[in-house]
């Protein structure tokens, strides 16, 4: 007489014991204080009595009659009694229509009916209600009685469809007609369901045999099931184990799978932006992957190109293109020398650690710059090509790190200048640019290492030669430049560097040595820009200062559109330089986050032993 086979849980069974004393009310056999053992006592009296009966050599009538009057026989029937009327309301959701029902509601009534409509309630009454009725699961249909002998080698399984799709891909066997499925997505249906593998050998799909078939047959079958889906299936054999670590990476490029005549299903995959971090399920087939975009908010993966398709695909796509001269100047890194002038005045500075801009002057011809780098540009652009993910980590840097430097970077007369010069004056203690080196001669009232590293011509031509200069140029037949030295001396005496590149800058910048955190600083419409740079200066061509003209908004907004598609994937942050004031905020915010917080940064900025 265990209460476990009657009421599943201690507390039901508490419950049933309470009922139980109020149906036996003050019956003498029962002691009053009837605990969970008190139905086991009852029970246990009556099974000795019984046994004294047997023992005595009495009347049979008399046994009968006593027995029919014995309190623990009375007991049991109201225990019984008890039980049964548990058992007929098994439904706590009609408590609340019974409640309705009432002709009078009393106070009391009407609120146990307020109460009993609380979400959480009737929450909790329809779970009572799907436990009571045993209602956990879908009914799925009962196994066909045909069952092969060979039972071990056939698996049946069913799949009740939602609007989900299934979340996963088949293929033929071209010499054998067999169907396989070919990969299963990651938190799909039929992943989540853990009974559908990789390799797994189809053979009937809702009872209809699928071999010889063609794939698109077979989902089309799939496509018009409804409810439940049964596969008859043979399971691969050797399943592989899912031992591989998450990869994050940043795309290089952009991919959209409706464009893509060689995706196994479109459905099945996932575009993506320039830019956007992508976490790596699986890798285990080399041509597709399975991926997320992050940060995740869907739990279904889908599917993208490896880097080894890609790479296929690109050189492919390079073999095919009639060569061209390579105009491309934007991701290469010669800087034509003569082409640029400085526009710096070296007898202006300001003392804490600021001084005019060492910006080289980039008013000059971009004609050349509408050059596609995505397929013909032959040498350095195709490295971006050749690695089109860039495996990155989400790293927040330590207090005791140097501080990460700070790169803007826009089209010439956005405000690149005006906006690192603010933030300097700003925060002098803090923020600092990079004392830039020149061959020319040193004036009285200057000091080495203070407004410029004074160095002889053969020396700053080796510097070139080494890759040591951010950018360099030639003014009035001396040499400028910044150089990648003076740039970490800055974050060396802990303050944060704030430097100015052009795109051929990233990649000096975007290196284990550097670290740079790069903001885009991107024009206004060239109609805002007509508003809001009335009293500005622009620096044209052999170092004229004058204003704005209509044409140069044009030109900012044009050539600002094009860089920005360009580099869009190297860029940490983006600022729209509308009102002065509010661009000092954001750019100021961005530097603190770019410092304290977490960020996606390249992995091979963590690896020491990686040369970059
Ligand atoms: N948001 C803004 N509102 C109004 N004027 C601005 C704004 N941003 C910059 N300016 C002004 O525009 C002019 C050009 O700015 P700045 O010299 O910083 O351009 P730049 O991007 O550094 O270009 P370059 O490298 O060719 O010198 C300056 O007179 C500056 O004060």
């Amino acid at each position: 007489a265990s209460g476990g086979s009657l009421n599943p849980s201690s507390e039901t069974w508490t419950a049933t014991v309470s009922t139980l004393k109020q149906s036996l009310g003050a019956e003498p056999a029962m002691s009053p204080e009837l605990h969970e053992d008190g139905l086991t006592e009852i029970l246990a009296s009556v099974v000795e009595e019984v046994k004294l009966s047997i023992g005595r050599d009495v009347n049979g009538a008399d046994v009968l009659y006593s027995l029919l009057n014995a309190p623990w026989l009375q007991s049991l029937l109201k225990v019984t009694d008890g039980l049964q009327q548990q058992k007929t309301t098994p439904d706590a959701t009609p408590l609340m229509a019974g409640v309705r029902r009432a002709a009078t509601p009393s106070p009391e009534a009407r609120e146990l009916y307020r109460l009993l409509r609380d979400p959480h309630l009737q929450a909790f009454l329809s779970a009572h209600d799907t436990v009571a009725r045993k209602d956990y699961e879908p009914m799925l249909p009962p196994l066909p009685d045909s069952l092969p002998d060979d039972e071990e080698a056939v698996r049946i399984v069913c799949l009740v469809k939602n609007n989900q799709p299934l979340g996963a891909t088949i293929k033929r066997d071209e010499l054998t007609g067999e169907i396989f499925v070919a990969r299963v997505i990651h938190g799909g249906l039929a992943d989540r369901s853990g009974l559908l593998y990789a390799g797994d050998k189809l053979i009937e799909v809702n009872g209809q045999p699928v071999e010889g078939m063609e794939p698109e047959q077979v989902i089309e079958i799939l496509a018009h099931s409804h409810g439940t889906i049964m596969f008859k299936l043979v399971p691969m054999s050797d399943r592989p184990v899912n031992s591989q670590t998450l990869l994050y990476v940043r795309a290089m490029l952009d991919y959209n799978p409706r464009q893509d005549p060689a995706i196994p299903c479109a459905d099945a995959g996932m575009a993506f932006r320039r830019g956007d971090v992508l976490e790596i399920v699986d890798q285990t087939d080399g041509l597709w992957w399975q991926a997320r975009k992050m940060p995740s908010l869907s739990a279904c993966a889908g599917l993208i190109p490896s880097a080894e398709l890609l790479r296929r695909k690109q050189r492919e796509l390079w073999w095919s293109q009639p060569f061209q001269p390579h105009t491309c100047t934007t991701t290469c890194d010669m800087v034509l020398i003569t082409v640029y002038l400085f526009h710096t005045d070296p007898d202006t500075f300001e003392s804490a650690g600021f001084r005019r801009s060492m910006r080289l002057s980039r008013r000059k011809s971009h004609s050349n710059h509408s050059q596609s780098c995505y397929s013909r540009c032959p040498s350095s652009c195709y490295s971006i090509l050749a690695n089109p993910y860039e495996e990155v980590v989400r790293h927040r840097r330590h207090p005791q790190d140097k501080p990460r430097l700070v790169a803007l970077m826009g089209p010439s007369g956005v405000g690149v200048n005006e906006l690192r010069r603010r933030l300097i004056a700003m925060d002098p203690n803090t923020f600092q640019g990079p004392v830039p080196h020149t061959t020319r001669p040193r004036k009285h009232h200057e000091e080495w290492g203070r407004e410029y590293h004074f160095i002889g011509r053969e020396l700053f031509e080796n510097m070139v030669y080494n890759h040591r200069f951010l950018e360099y140029g030639e003014y009035r037949g001396h040499l400028y430049g910044t150089s990648i030295n003076a740039i970490k001396s800055v974050l060396d005496s802990g303050k944060i560097c704030v430097v100015d590149i052009e795109p051929h800058g990233i990649r000096v910048v975007r290196t284990h040595e550097l670290r740079a955190y790069i903001i885009f600083v991107k024009p206004p419409s060239a109609a805002r820009m007509k508003l809001t740079r009335t009293n500005a200066r622009i620096t044209a061509a052999g170092y004229v200062n004058r204003p704005f003209r209509e044409e140069d908004f044009q030109e900012i907004e044009e050539e600002g559109a094009r860089m920005e598609s360009q580099h869009c994937h190297f860029f940490d942050h983006l600022i729209v330089n509308d009102g002065l004031q509010d661009s000092c905020v954001q750019l100021l915010a961005a530097v603190k986050r770019a410092q304290d917080e977490p960020q996606w940064v390249p992995a091979s900025w963590l690896r020491p032993t990686d040369v970059s």
